[in-house]
């Protein structure tokens, strides 16, 4: 709500010309948020989006759970419609984004992975946090930590993300210090199947995750049972498909991650050429999250930021 709502006009105001009251949707007095480790300031979301996201969720999330351990609530959409197309340009433009390549060994061999996807990552995970001036600190004695304490520059969350967090909290009632940022630029974009399982998220964890931009499936299947364990004992359970379109959320939660796996695979088409927006809302507990996710989500190779006139992420340099 605007701070004029409410106001009652007095009669000179009655007869003056009316002040327009349309706020233009791009407007924002706040200054951008600023960190030693981003490589640009990141812009505040237009006010309008943030009063806008206040209202979330839209609709109730729809409960489902008929399957042998899965807990999902999903929300259809999560996010206002008003606003879904304004945010994802928003972030589009606005984050930084890297395209992370590393190597994977596995039985003494070596295999080069580059992940087909934009990434980004903020946060920090529980036994620390960030002082008022952006630097880490350990959580129970506030000291300063040593900056050999991660082998990462770990970010906090912009404000323009920390806003979607705080409502998400509110609404789940989880607790979340990380937010994850993927951009699938076309159809070719993917993330394969797996869980989000890490034992440094702790047992049974909780993640939001939101879509905006274009509709891309999120396939769910249940984990093959485990070696040993007869066939006949395994209840039954369905692959699972939800087109996933602009603002809705999946909260995942109980034991969907020790279960159950999930993907978003390549599509042919114009329909996917556009480009989809994730972001997961998640909680790492200790250290080893806080190194993994800047690891697989940032990396140490070049940053990308969206080019308007190109229409395509381009690599970023301080002078570009
Ligand atoms: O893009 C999505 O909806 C899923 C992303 C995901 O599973 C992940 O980042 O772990
Ligand atoms: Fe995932």
């Amino acid at each position: 709500m605007t701070p004029e709502t409410g106001k009652k006009r007095t009669l000179d105001a009655f007869f003056a010309p009316t002040p327009s009251k349309k706020v233009r949707v791009s407007e924002t007095s706040a200054p951008p948020t600023t960190h030693e480790a981003y490589p640009f300031p990141i812009s505040q979301l237009p006010t309008e989006l943030v009063d806008t996201l206040g209202f979330s969720p839209e609709n109730e999330g729809e409960v489902i759970n008929n399957q042998p351990h899965l807990d999902l609530l999903y929300f259809k959409p999560y996010i206002p419609k008003s606003i879904t197309s304004e945010l994802f340009t928003f972030l589009r433009s606005e984050l930084p984004f890297y395209r992370v390549k590393y190597t994977i060994k596995r039985y003494g061999v070596s295999t080069d992975i580059n992940t087909p996807r934009y990434t980004t990552v903020f946060g920090i995970d529980n036994t620390t946090r960030f002082d008022n001036d952006g630097n880490p600190i350990d959580a129970k004695t506030e000291r300063l930590l040593p900056s050999n304490h991660f082998r990462c520059k770990p970010r906090p969350i912009p404000e323009c993300l920390e806003a979607l967090r705080r409502v998400t909290e509110g609404t789940t009632g989880q607790t979340f210090n990380f937010c994850l940022v993927n951009y699938y630029a076309t159809g070719d974009d993917s993330i394969s199947y797996h869980s989000d399982d890490e034992r440094f998220l702790g047992t049974n964890p909780a993640i939001a995750s939101f879509s905006l931009g274009e509709p891309r499936d999120f396939l769910l299947k249940h984990k093959p049972p485990a070696t040993g364990k007869s066939e006949g004992k395994q209840a039954v359970s369905k692959p699972l498909k939800f087109t996933l379109g602009a603002g809705d959320m999946i909260l995942m939660k109980g034991e969907t991650q020790a279960n159950w796996l999930h993907s978003i695979p390549k599509r042919k088409g114009i329909e996917v050429g556009k480009g989809r927006i994730n972001i997961t809302f998640r909680k790492a507990m200790v250290k080893e999250g806080t190194e993994n996710y800047y690891n697989y989500n940032v990396g140490n190779g070049p940053v990308h930021k969206w080019d308007s006139s190109r229409k395509e992420m381009v690599p970023w340099t301080a002078s570009s």
